[in-house]
């Protein structure tokens, strides 16, 4: 049996903590014989455990402890620590062998509410469950959600070579926000995720680049950012974004203007990847 979960590309802009994208970058785990101790193979260093600390068995045997232990075959194109939601895949993972193995029947609806208590916030694993956009929230323990297809577009990500983790960016943020300050920051959000539904690419990228909850304070983190969105922006980009807690830049265009967009990126020697995604429409994907 073999489990592949998506990558994922959180915030959109203002859609801090609740919106998410899933993109062509796969974890995928195969599941081998049956041991007596539990042993991952995978390539993704030695700062990665292959036993019950690896956060997939951790998030499987926190679902259902009496699993029977097994040699597993991890491969990740997910790079780690960039803003492309690797730990959320594995979190999903983790609770997908769980609901195979132990013979759960997890609903989405169950493995949503489950991911989003280990990973403290639901926009990246809503939609490498499900695939597509989705909009999703979590309060006092109920989780919604709603799943939608991403309208035409173009998608970039710039993968620095550096790591950035989640938990280190989100030290940057403010505690508190002013009455005012909220309001005028789910506005732009709510006007953000009504042009995402209505395909109006144009509008929701506008909407995307002017977000009040965390990029200003990141961006200092990100130093590429700037300049990035100044050559994507004048050569036709819909939106640039920091993707999830970054480093990584998504950046949103015309299909017809990608390859441009591209050239002139890889004409600065960034150090980084410039990779071209799609979005997936699946989310888990289980073959056995
Ligand atoms: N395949 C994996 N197996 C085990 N742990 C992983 C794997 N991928 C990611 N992680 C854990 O998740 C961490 C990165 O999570 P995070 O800082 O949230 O960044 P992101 O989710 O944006 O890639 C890694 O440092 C590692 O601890
Ligand atoms: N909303 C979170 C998203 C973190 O995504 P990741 O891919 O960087 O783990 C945040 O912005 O902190």
């Amino acid at each position: 049996m073999t489990i592949s979960v998506p990558a994922t590309s959180a915030n959109l802009g203002p859609g801090f903590d609740s919106v998410g994208l899933a993109v062509n970058l796969y974890l995928t785990i195969e599941l081998l014989e049956a041991t007596n101790h539990w042993h991952i193979e995978h390539d993704l260093g030695v700062e990665v455990p292959s036993d019950e600390r690896n956060l997939l068995l951790e998030t499987a045997l926190q679902v259902s402890p009496s699993l029977q232990p097994h040699k597993i075959k991890m491969i990740s194109e997910i790079p780690l620590a960039r803003g492309l939601g690797s730990s959320s895949s594995v979190v999903v993972a983790g609770i997908e062998l769980a609901n195979q193995l132990g013979q759960l029947n997890l609903t989405g609806a169950d493995k949503i509410a489950i991911a989003t208590k280990i990973e403290g916030h639901p926009d990246n694993v809503a939609p490498a469950i499900f695939g597509n956009l989705v909009i999703a929230n979590s309060i006092g323990g109920k989780t919604n959600h709603v799943t939608a297809p991403m309208p035409e577009t173009g998608l970039l990500a710039f993968i620095p070579d550096y790591e950035l983790k989640t938990s280190d960016s989100r030290q940057v943020l403010p505690n508190e926000f002013t009455y005012h300050d909220a309001v005028a920051a789910s506005a732009i959000a709510n006007v953000a995720i009504a042009a995402l539904l209505t395909g109006d690419m144009a509008l929701a990228g506008q909407l995307m680049e002017q977000d009040l909850f965390h990029e200003s304070y990141r961006g200092k983190l990100v130093p590429e950012v700037a300049k990035i969105r100044e050559i994507s922006h004048a050569k036709g980009a819909y939106a640039t974004y920091l993707s999830g807690a970054g480093p990584t830049v998504m950046i949103m265009m015309p299909i017809d203007k990608l390859t441009t967009i591209k050239s002139e990126l890889e004409a600065q020697e960034f150090s980084g990847q410039l990779l071209e995604l799609a979005v997936d429409t699946q989310g888990i994907k289980v073959v056995y």
